[in-house]
């Protein structure tokens, strides 16, 4: 008798264990203060670039890091609805070039690094914002 309960304890804890929701992406970066970390980073590693700085010298800083903290939040999953302008919208005009947005996603590999964030999760948030390149270089 003692065996059977033991046995059903230990399958309902393994039932239990696999159906556990995988954290989103953005409850592995701690949430909204983990991004926000994270895009002061960025921020900082923005302005002390000379390659790409000039794109950002005449933006309202406060409203880029409030529009990008959202953003980031709606792309991970996080509780967030962004109402800024679309991408295309934002960037248009800008003439953006491969090799420019490039650097910038290097300025975010470095500031994920000062955030300590594991390479498994750079690699997934890298992944969520590949797909937005077509709508922001060269237009
Ligand atoms: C996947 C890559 C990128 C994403 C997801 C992204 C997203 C955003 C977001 C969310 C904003 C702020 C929106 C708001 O005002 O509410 C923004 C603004 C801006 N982005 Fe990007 N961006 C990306 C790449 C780039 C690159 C590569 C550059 C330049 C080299 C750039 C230049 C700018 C500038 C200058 C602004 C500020 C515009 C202004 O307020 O005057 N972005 N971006």
């Amino acid at each position: 008798m003692q065996n059977i309960a033991l046995f059903l304890l230990c399958a309902g804890l393994l039932v239990g264990c696999a159906n556990k929701p995988a954290l989103s992406l953005y409850q592995q970066l701690d949430g909204k203060a983990g991004i926000a970390k994270l895009v002061d980073s960025f921020i900082y590693q923005i302005g002390n670039d000379e390659q790409v700085f000039h794109y950002f010298e005449h933006a309202n800083i406060t409203h880029f890091r409030d529009g990008f903290i959202s953003h980031m939040c709606m792309l991970f999953e996080g509780p967030c609805e962004y109402r800024g302008d679309s991408m295309i919208a934002i960037h248009t005009g800008m003439n953006i070039s491969e090799k420019d947005f490039n650097h910038v996603v290097d300025l975010l590999v470095n500031a994920m690094n000062e955030q300590n964030i594991s390479y498994n999760v750079q690699n997934k948030i890298l992944s969520k914002m590949a797909p937005l390149r077509g709508g922001i270089i060269k237009i």
